[in-house]
């Protein structure tokens, strides 16, 4: 598999009645990592949803590698290359680790499973464990996982970072960069760490109530603290 290009154009979507975005276009070329920033509740959850199909979409459009997802159903998204780790983190408590990662092979052979293995060794230590028993970080990896086995083009991510240790953060910010880094990968990430996603990402965007209010790169982002402080409500990058 080879990266895909994502672009969103004039993207409008929210919940039954409730308009969330409004009138959001940004395009990621193949291969290339996006931060999605902002503050809580501004929209960044609800535009991985309503790229991923799951939210109400009022109009604009959604192309990956050039072709109109904006009217497929989330399973059609995703058998056309479109991989999406919601930030609930949704695994099997009841089925171990491997079974869990089972689910996600999609009808590829069972010996796939050690791509997930070597991404994440601790899965590999934990296999027999339910899903129940992992921890959060343990939860993330296999959650991420399960999902890269099913060799999307573009990858979704929606705040894996939530909750975990620093620790654990920074061996998921390596996974993700070597998953990025052998092209093999588009990825946007929305994470309300913002260093380690500008540490991460080539590109970043922010929203602010459902609009982009910013777009550039981490080294303009770092050189506007005013823009940061506005926007993103912290004092300042290091
Ligand atoms: N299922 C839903 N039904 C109605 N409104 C919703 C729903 N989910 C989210 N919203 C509203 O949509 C807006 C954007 O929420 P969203 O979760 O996309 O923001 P966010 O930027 O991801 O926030 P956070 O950083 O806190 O996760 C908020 O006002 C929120 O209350």
């Amino acid at each position: 598999m080879t990266a895909a290009p994502l672009e969103v154009a004039d993207l409008s979507a929210g919940y039954g009645p409730t308009r969330v975005l409004e009138n959001v276009s940004f395009s990621v070329p193949a291969g290339a990592r996006l931060a999605v920033l902002g503050r809580n509740g501004m929209g960044k959850t609800t535009l991985l949803a309503t790229i991923a199909g799951q939210t109400r979409r009022y109009g604009g459009s959604i192309r990956l590698g050039g072709t109109d997802l904006s009217s497929q159903e989330s399973s059609a998204r995703a058998r056309s290359g479109l991989g999406y780790v919601p930030q609930a983190r949704c695994i099997f408590p009841s089925l171990t680790v491997e079974e869990n990662l089972f689910v996600g092979l999609k009808g590829r052979d069972r010996s796939a499973i050690e791509e997930a293995y070597q991404m994440f060794p601790r899965l590999k230590e934990r296999r027999r464990n339910l899903g129940s028993q992992l921890s959060g970080g343990e939860q993330q990896m296999l959650s991420t996982a399960r999902t890269i086995l099913g060799k999307p083009t573009v990858l979704l991510l929606d705040e894996p970072l939530e909750g975990l240790a620093p620790v654990i953060c920074e061996e998921l910010m390596v996974a993700f960069s070597q998953l990025a880094s052998g092209g093999e990968m588009t990825v946007v990430l929305v994470e309300q760490r913002i260093q380690s996603a500008l540490d991460f990402a080539d590109r970043a965007i922010i929203l602010e109530r459902g609009r982009i209010a910013w777009s550039g790169t981490p080294a303009e982002l770092s050189a506007q603290p005013e823009v940061v402080e506005k926007l993103l409500g912290v004092g300042g990058l290091h």
